[in-house]
């Protein structure tokens, strides 16, 4: 489903969480990625219909989200988890899912039933599907949000920093179950673990401050620290200049990946960039430097 966002702003009493946002989305995975208070969230809840924005215009699947007839339109082949997503305890997978179905307007309660069914078995939770919610692990809560996003089978998935609070086993199992379900589905992907968009989208986008600072393929945002990405091998301290991104101890000395114009020393190497130095490298970029 194409998304269009032109010159979209929102602002909280005197905070302006989105400054001017353009955007285009199309089909497949798509990671937005973005520091804490970025406007994530606040990006994600426009484009879900459950908050309005202060002007600019987002069209999504042909639908003007300023109309109430755009957003309910949009509503209806849409997915949405939020951060937060607030489950009853004292249900079971099933019952909850059977609830927000018939919230969602699946009437027919067999169909109904059949579709819960089946989204507990695509998310791994079959075998669970009669314990109550209260016992589950954040892992499971989030495929039990992923699957009631899914109820009513919508072309647009909507998920909201939903890895974060993951073990790494758990984040990996999440984030390609996401993946399988964005063949025929656009689904948009906000998170600050750069990973996440590392292994699963093709495009993304970065806020800061409300902003976009890049969109395009992730290929390209990786390639921003091309000729600044550097390796120093040294038993004695760690590199001043620059941004070290990791220090991996080792025998011959601590490995360190270092991010800076110049090289940080005169035995630095120049090694090819993951896409978190490409990251590194652009929100280094906008950073303007201190004066002085
Ligand atoms: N309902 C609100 N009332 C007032 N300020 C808000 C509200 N929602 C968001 N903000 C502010 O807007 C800015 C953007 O917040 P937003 O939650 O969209 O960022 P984010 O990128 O999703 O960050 P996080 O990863 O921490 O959720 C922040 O400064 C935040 O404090």
């Amino acid at each position: 489903m194409h998304i269009e966002i032109a010159d979209l702003r929102r602002r909280f009493g005197r905070v302006t969480a989105l400054d001017g946002v353009d955007l285009t989305v199309s089909g497949g995975m798509f990671g937005l990625l973005g520091t804490n208070g970025a406007g994530k969230t606040t990006l994600m809840r426009i484009l879900a219909g459950v908050l309005p924005a202060t002007s600019g215009r987002v069209v999504v699947g042909g639908n003007d989200l300023s109309t109430r007839g755009g957003r309910v339109a949009v509503q209806r082949r849409l997915g949405y988890l939020p951060q937060e997503l607030g489950l009853y305890p004292d249900l079971t997978p099933t019952e909850f899912l059977d609830y927000v179905g018939l919230l969602k307007g699946l009437d027919d309660r067999a169909a109904r039933r059949g579709q819960v069914g089946d989204l507990l078995d695509l998310v791994g939770l079959s075998d669970v599907a009669g314990r109550k919610l209260k016992g589950f692990s954040g892992g499971m809560r989030r495929r039990v949000g992923i699957a009631q996003a899914l109820l009513g089978d919508p072309t647009l998935l909507i998920v909201d920093e939903p890895t974060v609070g993951l073990d790494p086993e758990e984040r990996i199992r999440f984030r390609t179950l996401l993946s399988s379900l964005a063949g025929a589905r656009t689904v948009l992907l906000s998170t600050h673990i750069v990973e996440d968009v590392a292994q699963t989208c093709r495009q993304t986008a970065v806020l800061a401050a409300g902003r976009v600072l890049f969109t395009g393929q992730v290929t390209d945002l990786t390639a921003r620290a091309e000729g600044v990405t550097w390796e120093i091998v040294t038993a004695g301290s760690p590199p001043t200049d620059g941004v070290v991104v990791s220090a991996i101890a080792r025998t011959d000395g601590t490995h360190y990946r270092v991010v800076s114009p110049r090289p940080p020393s005169p035995d630095a190497i120049p090694v090819s960039p993951s896409l978190e130095e490409g990251y590194v490298a652009l929100m280094r970029s906008a950073t303007p430097l201190p004066v002085g």
